[in-house]
């Protein structure tokens, strides 16, 4: 049992001020030695220093690193009795509006995963396809414009807009066409608004409650922007209803499914927690999907073997059309989704979950007192050899066939695990695979790399793991 220990097995136990680590500054721990954009790779690093268990401390804050795959696998199962997400994610999270399922702990979360669930069921994402041909189309003809310059294009924010748009119109019906409309810049106050809430976890005190640097006033007005568009979806959707009420039984979005959702228990979700998952969905569901195309495209661009059969898969797939036509077409893309899997494995957008104990745990030979933070470092695994042969380079045949299941997909975790596993991976997986296909049918990829060419392109963690700088030449087949 790991959790509650007995008295007797307390005493034979590591107090985490025990562990190895990188030795700190009095007050300030190891904050000066974390540079937030790298703040993943630092970790990684002292873990192949110190081992897979150690401690690092920000300020007063001090927490446990573990990259033990039983460690993290335990951790994300036991929630949210054993651990939750930590006080200071809730608490900045809920300073931005972001109040939804993602930050919430406890009870309320308890409360809204259910509700949050039932807008994500396989039907409802399987109806969506049609607006997933649409973006994907739009993106297509966008790109056709760019391969005809015959120049190279920064890839991320031409990928946001495609995530944007399908976040925006498959969960709130809304179509706001991003790809089309050059004016439309939600994106970039979302880019802000990510890189500011990095910066607020791991802050070494929440200096913002008593001064506002430029970048904070910057921030609001970031918060204040999507908080209109926000509350144009919720009045738009809620329109909808009152003039189709056959919606609240068949929702035609995630947002009109969360309007309609009704639980005997928990009632039905507040004003608050809607426009708190509004906000929470567009910031989940726009970064990681395009991180994780941008990193698909760079190691396929590096792959040509696994890029001719990517392609030739897709070619057979889709005959004559310019796109899947069909959520079956799409779920038979086996090979592109391996690639998916391939790239996820060594590019997790979530390479680091930090939780908080609820409760008296224990954690490998570890008290972990309640009230304590855990920081998982889920990538290093997935890039061991004792669990993956080769573990550094790209092959995507790990996840075909037979030697697809087993412990692969227990180790490679980029949905995280447990009772609060990522609810949009269907969702973004389908999103991701059409995306592909009108990639590979359409375009040649000529390159891909580092602006200014030369140079391996690095890696930034920005709440979430996003390839610097990345460019890509196009051509059309
Ligand atoms: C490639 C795409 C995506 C990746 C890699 C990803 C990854 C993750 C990860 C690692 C977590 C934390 C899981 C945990 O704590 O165990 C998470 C949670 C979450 N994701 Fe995703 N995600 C993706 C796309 C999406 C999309 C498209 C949406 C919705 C539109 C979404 C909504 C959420 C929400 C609401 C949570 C919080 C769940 C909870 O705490 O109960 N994600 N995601």
């Amino acid at each position: 049992m790991n959790s509650v220990p007995a008295p007797a097995e307390r005493a034979r136990l590591r107090a985490i001020r025990d562990l190895p680590g990188p030795r700190g500054m009095p007050l300030l721990g190891n904050a000066l030695q974390i540079d937030q954009p790298r703040l993943h790779a630092q970790l990684e690093d002292w873990c192949r220093q110190y081992g897979e268990r150690f401690r690092v401390a920000f300020g007063p804050r001090r927490f446990l690193v573990t990259a033990n795959a039983d460690d993290i696998a335990q951790v994300l199962k036991d929630r949210p009795e054993g651990f939750s997400r930590t006080s200071r994610l809730e608490a900045a999270c809920r300073e931005m509006g972001a109040g939804g399922l993602f930050a919430a702990n406890g009870a309320q979360w308890r409360r809204q995963r259910p509700l949050i669930m039932s807008a994500f069921n396989p039907a409802h994402v399987k109806a969506y396809f049609p607006s997933l041909a649409t973006a994907a189309g739009r993106l297509s003809r966008r790109w056709e414009r760019l391969a005809a310059q015959d120049a190279p294009f920064e890839l991320e924010p031409e990928l946001m807009r495609y995530t944007v748009d399908i976040t925006a119109g498959l969960a709130f019906g809304s179509d706001i066409n991003t790809i089309e409309n050059d004016g439309a810049i939600i994106q970039r106050h979302l880019q802000d608004i990510f890189r500011m809430l990095q910066k607020r976890l791991f802050a070494v005190v929440p200096y913002w409650r008593w001064i506002r640097f430029k970048e904070d006033r910057q921030l609001e007005r970031d918060l204040r922007a999507v908080a209109e568009a926000v509350s144009g979806f919720l009045r738009a959707a809620r329109a909808r209803m009152a003039a189709e009420p056959w919606r609240f039984a068949q929702p035609q979005s995630l947002l009109e499914a969360m309007l309609a959702a009704r639980d005997e228990e928990a009632g039905a979700l507040t004003e608050t927690e809607l426009a708190g998952n509004v906000v929470t969905m567009l910031l989940a569901g726009e970064d990681t999907t395009a991180h994780t195309l941008a990193w698909l495209i760079l190691l396929l661009h590096h792959s040509p073997r696994w890029l001719d059969a990517a392609r030739a898969e897709v070619d057979t797939a889709l005959g004559g059309h310019a796109l899947p036509q069909s959520h079956e077409q799409l779920a038979g893309l086996e090979i592109v989704d391996a690639c998916l899997q391939e790239a996820m494995r060594m590019k997790p957008v979530g390479p680091v979950i930090a939780c908080e104990a609820r409760r008296d745990s224990v954690i490998g030979d570890i008290a972990v007192p309640r009230g304590a933070s855990v920081m998982l470092l889920t990538r290093v695994a997935p890039l061991d050899e004792r669990h993956f042969a080769h573990a550094g380079e790209f092959d995507p045949g790990r996840w075909l066939g037979d030697a697809a299941n087993g412990d692969r997909r227990k180790t490679s975790i980029p949905f995280g695990a447990g009772p609060r596993i990522c609810p949009g991976r269907y969702l973004a997986l389908e999103e991701m695979k059409m995306f592909m296909a009108m990639l590979l049918r359409g375009f040649d990829i000529v390159d891909a790399g580092a602006r200014g060419g030369g140079g391996a392109v690095r890696e930034r963690l920005s709440f979430t793991l996003a390839p610097v700088d990345l460019m890509v030449r196009l051509q059309r087949r």
